[in-house]
């Protein structure tokens, strides 16, 4: 047997990124910016005791390397993340212009963003009247609410009795390359916001703008909004092959597990599932029974970023990553022998950083069933060459291998 298991813990960064002072949250450089060891901090500290207590208990990922990893990145001990590696374990830096999901899942994936993407201002009306426009025409409204940088919770929560009353969309954008439309499930209608943002995106995607994506919402005014499963992300699609696409063309399945459809729009990609992070972790341990030979399946597990980085929770981030180390401890006695499995992220999001945004770190690259050793600071891109020539199929990108 021969397959691959490729688990992206979205924005588990490890700090020490070496162009962290180009990147921002709220005017102020993501230098520093760590969020593995910031959590840590927190735990350690007693800062961290909301449904969880004490040190930040990660046996498994640590056994893996996790600790040494986020020592190499940052040259800073992390508390409690002591154990002797042993696995393979190294970190990662990014090139690409953006700290977000699709500039790291497609550069995990061998591809670096080849292009700027659309970032929209901070000051002002974050969207042109030609824009704005388009999306009039597209939705059948007057105009639009928000229209500024925003985090998705606040901004229901601050127009969403309006919304409900006039039918306009919300329109609102971060410090990452998208245009987020949210709406109510029931007066909106679910159905009609798919639709809409599925229109707009092409406009958005010829802007370089990466995702449009639909935050659908429930609640009212009195009792208050809250944010529903049915988000979907429309991304710009991966301007040449990708990994999924190596793997195919070589004969072998390619699962995605999570976003990972959306992330791609579907490219080399032959099943999907989705779901909570609970369900994601049913659909893996499914997938290490069922994968075939020569198979990729490729997870992203969200709620580190969705429900506590973006939130700065950091005792809901840190009771995530334990229930994740808890879970794939229980996944990885079953790798059979010439699997591989590599648990790596695709950002950072400090949730003890200032802002809500995502924050530009090195990442770990964890590697199990490939023996025990450092393979130092890396690039994303090798994570993408490695699987290939695991999987022995023909890696196009600028990666080098360390399995
Ligand atoms: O605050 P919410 O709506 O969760 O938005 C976050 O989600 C977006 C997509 O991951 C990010 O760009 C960030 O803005
Ligand atoms: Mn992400
Ligand atoms: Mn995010």
């Amino acid at each position: 047997m021969t397959r691959a298991f490729l688990v992206v813990m979205d924005s588990v960064g490890i700090g020490g990124a070496p162009d962290a002072s180009a990147f921002f949250n709220k005017d102020l450089p993501d230098l520093g910016a760590n969020t593995v060891a910031h959590i840590a901090q927190a735990c350690a500290e007693g800062r961290a005791e909301e449904g969880r207590s004490g040190p930040l208990r990660l046996p498994n990922l640590d056994a893996l390397g996790l600790g040494a990893a986020a020592r190499l990145a940052s040259g800073q001990p992390v508390p409690g993340l002591t154990r002797p590696p042993s696995g393979l374990w190294g970190c990662a830096a990014e090139v690409s212009a953006g700290k977000d999901t699709p500039s790291g899942h497609w550069e995990l994936a061998g591809l670096p963003v080849p292009w700027d993407w659309c970032f929209f201002p901070e000051e002002g009306p974050a969207f042109d009247a030609d824009l704005v426009a388009h999306v009039c025409a597209a939705a059948g409204t007057a105009a639009i609410l928000g229209n500024c940088h925003a985090s998705g919770t606040a901004i229901i929560a601050e127009h969403g009795a309006a919304h409900m009353q006039s039918g306009l969309p919300i329109c609102y954008t971060s410090a990452d390359s998208v245009f987020q439309i949210a709406a109510h499930e029931e007066s909106f209608g679910l159905d009609r916001l798919l639709k809409l943002c599925e229109d707009v995106a092409p406009y958005l995607h010829d802007m370089k703008v990466g995702r449009v994506i639909a935050r659908p919402f429930v609640g009212t005014a009195e009792e208050g909004f809250t944010r529903t499963t049915n988000r979907r992300d429309y991304a710009i699609k991966p301007p040449a092959p990708i990994l999924t696409d190596w793997v195919q063309a070589a004969g072998g399945k390619v699962h995605a597990i999570g976003k990972i459809g959306d992330i791609f729009t579907m490219q080399g990609i032959d099943t999907l599932k989705k779901g909570s992070d609970a369900e994601l972790m049913k659909h893996l341990s499914d997938a290490i029974d069922t994968a075939e030979d020569g198979s990729l399946t490729f997870a992203n597990f969200v709620e580190f970023d969705s429900l506590y980085g973006h939130r700065r929770d950091i005792s809901g981030y840190a009771r995530a990553l334990e229930w994740f180390d808890a879970e794939i401890g229980k996944i990885l006695p079953r790798l059979r022998t010439g699997d591989v499995m590599v648990l790596t992220a695709d950002h950072g999001n400090d949730p003890s950083w200032p802002g809500t945004d995502h924050t530009r770190e090195q990442v770990p690259v964890l590697v199990a069933g490939a023996g025990q050793g450092a393979i130092g600071a890396r690039a994303f891109v090798d994570v993408a060459a490695s699987l290939a020539a695991h999987l022995g199929a023909d890696a196009q990108g600028p990666g080098q291998s360390f399995l």
